[in-house]
């Protein structure tokens, strides 16, 4: 497996402010990696720093091994970028717009072009000054994916889309993943990235906080579950396991809060008569604010 984008110490001030504190990061290629984190916390500064848009104070890029200041062009060639804030140019048609980007990009893809506004169900005969912020959000998609570039970069991808086509927009994603493109996106929404995502890092206030597989977070979370016994819940005996963190009861059910595996859990409960097995899913909402809260 090859490594799409590497940072060193990648850093940035504004007005001796930082914004991104020295932050190593490696994103191996054909994965999704969600980029999380609260406002301001420097997303969009590490998306235009690794679009070479932005130059960095300290530390340094890569992209595909290509260094995002000393060989930008050939770092830039190989992504497709959304910028958080696309505006594209008013007076054009987004057809017209997509075909002088093509050419700039050694030839426009018309094919490509014409299924990802299918998909995205765009009308490509509007001019882009008169379109919503969620239509023109699409002619960015359909710009960064047009090329089938190795990287995708984006920022906010789905904001303002309705939920019909941020749907489809997931799958685009998910379909490049497989063709063995890399993507990078950045999102409050967890419901997104838990989605599409391989892997996340969360960013709080500039400093990468964690960087891990979903799955693995999701292990980590704390679940709720709720055994519901033949008779009284033997609630002594279930508050000995250690990973059971909290514990009532009402009636013949215990509510449990289990944070790790619950195959200790089931196990010593199973010889008191379960009768059923409620198990709520966790999500990494919890999970993300518990490592905002360390960090606030
Ligand atoms: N051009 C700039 N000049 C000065 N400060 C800036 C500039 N751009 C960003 N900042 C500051 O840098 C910090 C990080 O901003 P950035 O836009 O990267 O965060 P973000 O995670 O993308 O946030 P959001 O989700 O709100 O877009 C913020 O404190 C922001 O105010």
């Amino acid at each position: 497996m090859g490594i799409a984008i590497q940072t060193w110490q990648l850093s940035k001030t504004y007005h001796g402010r930082p914004a991104l504190s020295a932050m190593d990061l490696t994103v191996p290629s054909d994965m999704v990696f969600g980029y999380l984190g609260p406002n301001g916390a420097g997303k969009t500064t590490t998306i235009r720093l690794l679009a070479g848009l932005l130059r960095p104070s300290g530390g340094r890029a890569e992209i595909g091994g290509h260094d995002v200041v000393r060989e930008r062009e050939q770092a830039q060639r190989r992504i497709g970028y959304l910028p958080g804030d696309f505006a594209g140019y008013p007076r054009m048609t987004a057809a017209a717009y997509l075909d002088y980007l093509g050419h700039l990009r050694g030839g426009p893809d018309h094919g490509t072009i014409r299924a990802l506004a299918d998909r995205l169900d765009l009308d490509l005969t509007v001019r882009i000054g008169a379109m919503s912020h969620g239509t023109r959000q699409k002619v960015g998609i359909v710009q960064a994916f047009m090329h089938t570039p190795a990287l995708l970069v984006l920022d906010e991808p789905t904001a303002g889309l309705d939920p019909l086509i941020q749907r489809e927009f997931l799958g685009l994603v998910r379909e490049a993943r497989d063709r063995g493109q890399t993507v990078f996106l950045s999102s409050h929404n967890l419901y997104e990235v838990e989605a599409v995502a391989d892997m996340v890092g969360i960013l709080v206030r500039g400093r990468l906080a964690v960087v891990e597989e979903v799955g693995k977070l999701k292990a980590q979370a704390v679940r709720r579950i709720d055994l519901t016994f033949a008779g009284v819940p033997p609630d002594a005996v279930l508050r000995e396991v250690a990973a059971v963190q909290q514990l009532t009861v009402t009636g013949h059910t215990a509510h449990l809060v289990v944070e790790g595996h619950t195959a200790e859990l089931l196990r010593v409960a199973a010889p008191y008569g379960v009768e059923q097995i409620v198990t709520h899913e966790p999500d990494l909402e919890d999970v993300f604010l518990s490592y905002y809260d360390a960090q606030g």
